[in-house]
Order: structure tokens, then sequence, then C-alpha cells
């Protein structure tokens, strides 16, 4: 690679441009007779031609080799890694409250692609809708190998050690409590510089996401657009070979490549890869009484066709100030239509302050009911309402519109919660009437 260090272009969804080396870029058309130093110019669409212009996305790549030259696909079986509502073993989904343990990272060599096992995941990559909540537990960089995913845009939450991740599009530095978004179709490779790594995965096979519109909050706030960032461009000089992981249809496909697919010297447009440190996020809370619904901590959305009802919303709990009086301040208890996956990078979640632990994950799907267990009940129904500072803790939720079907892995792997709804049996009834 030709960058170091490494830098970004700030912005999401921009119309980025840039070049590794001068002149590389060609200026004012996209596809010259000859491309300036014999780059062949490849375009990469996100969306359809005609979708409208503010969703459109699309960049065009001037690259050493076209994306075609590559060897012959064969079936790469990989049973951990399972799609859409068919993820399961088939047979109905319990209605019940799941809860996982932090799942162990085995000791057997696993790079990113072969260390991904599939929790939970709902609707069908054909259909291009819903999503697949995975985690990665690996211990090794992905060794002149890569990996593409035409099924769906992959973000990744890394929990333990940084992920180093190589794309077409140039180089990006992960660090736990940062994100990382890799559209649908972009190679990349992930190289762990901290050793032993885990996180999580949020696979979209819906509409890519897109910042959440801000309404009556107004034009800042929430993750602002200006700290996303993506990488410049950067490639690998020389005749290497790789392996190509392919995501294709719910199967893993492999093919030869004789040169690095990470050849891409220039490129320009909105279609890219990004990052965005969740320690940027503005967070907005109830400042008079009463627990604000969770969609003031969304992220990022990926929308379905109905107005309001995503397919897929990242939704972060960050530290923050809890200030609100005469009020039960963690999350009431309730039922939702949305189907809730959830996973803590660090510290605690105040609804579950012990038995949610980093690296584990909790699953409450369409009208499951759930809320604060009973510790966490006795204590906010008690406490003393001074301002207090939620700190060191993040949560997130993958909330979708879709209940999730969790794997066989999920529900036998051996880090399932076998007592999770024990944790509320203790909320005894209190009603007296007097
Ligand atoms: O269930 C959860 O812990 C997530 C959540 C948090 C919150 O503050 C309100 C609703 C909700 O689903
Ligand atoms: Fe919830």
């Amino acid at each position: 690679m030709t960058v170091t260090p490494l830098s970004y272009q700030s912005g999401f969804g921009n119309e980025f441009a840039t070049e590794a080396l001068p002149g590389a870029l060609p200026q004012g058309r996209n596809s010259p007779q000859r491309a300036p130093y014999d780059l062949y110019p490849e375009l990469i669409s996100g969306t359809a031609f005609t979708a409208p212009r503010t969703v459109n996305r699309r960049s065009w790549l001037y690259r050493c080799r076209p994306s075609v030259v590559a060897g012959r696909y064969r079936a790469y079986a990989r049973p951990w890694w399972r799609s859409g509502a068919g993820a399961g073993a088939g047979g109905p989904v319990a209605p019940e409250p799941l809860r996982w343990h932090p799942f162990p990272i085995p000791d057997e060599p696993l790079d990113f692609i072969d260390g991904l096992r599939t929790l939970v995941a709902n609707g069908d990559v054909e259909m291009q809708t819903g999503m697949a909540a995975h985690v990665y537990l690996a211990n090794r960089s992905m060794q002149g190998r890569a990996l593409v995913n035409a099924d769906g845009e992959m973000l990744l939450v890394p929990q333990q050690g940084r992920l180093f991740i190589t794309t077409e599009l140039g180089v990006l530095d992960v660090k736990p409590g940062e994100i990382v978004v890799v559209p649908r179709g972009i190679v990349f490779k992930v190289d762990l510089p901290d050793g032993p790594s885990r996180g999580y995965v949020c696979e979209n096979y819906g509409a890519f996401f897109r910042l959440p519109e801000l309404g009556p909050i107004g034009s800042n706030g929430l993750a602002n657009a200006r700290d996303f960032q993506t990488p410049v461009a950067a490639y690998e000089r020389g005749e290497v070979s790789y392996e190509l992981v392919k995501k294709f249809g719910g199967a893993l496909w492999s093919a030869p490549m004789s040169h690095s697919p990470f050849n891409v010297v220039a490129w320009h447009g909105n279609l890219a890869p990004y990052k965005y440190d969740t320690a940027n996020f503005m967070t907005i809370g109830s400042i008079s009484h009463d627990h604000p619904d969770p969609s003031i901590f969304t992220v990022l959305t990926s929308p379905s066709d109905t107005p309001g009802t995503a397919n897929c919303d990242f939704v972060i709990f960050p530290p923050r100030w809890l200030v609100a009086e005469d009020t039960f301040r963690p999350p009431w208890y309730h039922r939702n239509l949305m189907s809730e996956f959830m996973g803590l990078v660090y510290g605690q979640y105040d609804a579950k302050p012990e038995g949610f632990k980093p690296g584990g994950a909790s699953l409450h799907n369409c009208m499951v009911p759930h809320g604060p267990d009973t510790e966490a009940f006795e204590k906010a129904s008690q406490a003393e309402l001074q301002p207090h500072k939620l700190e060191h803790t993040l949560a997130f939720m993958f909330e979708s519109r879709w209940r999730f079907v969790p794997t066989d892995y999920a529900l036998t792997g051996g880090a399932l919660d076998t007592n999770y709804a024990e944790c509320w049996q203790g909320l005894a009834q209190r009603f007296k009437e007097i």
C-alpha cells in the first residue's frame, strides 16, 4: 500500500474524488478512450441507474486490471455463515427472549471469513430485504485472500481488537468504539493488528444505510455527516496472488486471482466504504421528564418500502447524562413491533447491569416482552434522581421490522444463556389496594 499514515475524506455520501498518483483521475469525463497511466475505467453501481438522485450511489474506479479478470468460482462451504429467514433449523421460533454470554474466540486459526458465525437473520437475500447479525471470532489476518459480498452491505462493530481494513477504495483503521461500513460489492480484507479479535456484523440485504431524518431536531445532531470518514485511494503493487471469496445468493464461493484485487489507483463517486467514531455522536435526551424512544439514538437507517418502518436501524446507547426528573430512567417495560438484536461493546447496559456482558448479545423479537431486570428495576425506582452520567458504556441495537430467526450456532453453540428469563422473575407484585 502506498498510503502512510492513513488519511480520510470527510462526509457522508459525498461525490468523493481521490488519486494515489498525480493525474490518475480523468478530468471532465469518466471513460476516456485511454485513461491516464493506461488504467481501466470500471463502474460500480450500488443502486439502480434510475434510482432518484438523492439515493443514487455509484463510483468510477481506475484500476490496473478490471474486476472481470479472475479465475473460476468453486463452492466454498462455510456452514456458519447463514442467510435470511431460512437461517435456522426450520422449526418455529419460540416467542422467548434470548441472551448469549460473550462468544469465546476459539484457539484454532480463524480469519474474519472463517471466524464469522451467524446468530440471527431475517428476510431474503434474493428479495434484497432483511439482514443478518453475525459475530466474528478471529485470531489471524486474512492472508492472501479477499472477501466480496454481493448479498448485502457489511456494517462491522469491533468489540475486541482493532481492524485494519483494506478495500478497493483505500484502507481504514477501525478501533472498538468505531464502526465501519463496506458497501455491497466492494472487495475488502481484514487484518488484525491486535491479535485475537471479536465483533459484530450487520449484513444488510436491503437498502443501503443512510443518515436518519432529523425532523424537529433541525439541521445538526445525532451522527453529523462530516464525522464520517472515507479512505483515500491506495493500491497494491506487483503481481500478488489472491483467493477471492464471494458471498453470492446465500452461499460462499472462491476464485483464484493472479493479481491483487486492491489495484485501484484513483476513484471518484459516492459509493464508498466509511468509518464513524461513535464518540462523535451528539446524543439527545430528555431534559425534563420521561424516557424517550430509543430512535433518538439512531446512527444509520436502512429504510424498507414502508415509511418509518426500517429494514434495519443501527442504534447506539453511548455514554450520556441522565437528568430527567420524576422519571424511571432505564428503558420502560415494553413489547415492540420491531425486533431487537443487541450487543455490548464495553461497560454495562443500564437495563441489565450484570447479565449482559461485552461480547455477548440479546434478542427480543416482535412483541416479545422485555425491560430492566429485577436488580435494575429495584435500583432505578428508588434512586435519588441527581444528574447522573452513564460512563464507559457502549451498547448497540440492530432493529428490524422483520422477526429474527436464530441459527443452530446461536441455539446450540454453547453461548446461549439458558437462564435469561430468570432475570425478571423477582419482579413481585407490589400493588396494594389501600
Ligand atoms: O430493549 C432495550 O433495551 C432497547 C431499548 C432501549 C430503550 O431505551 C427503549 C426501548 C428499547 O427497546
Ligand atoms: Fe427493547
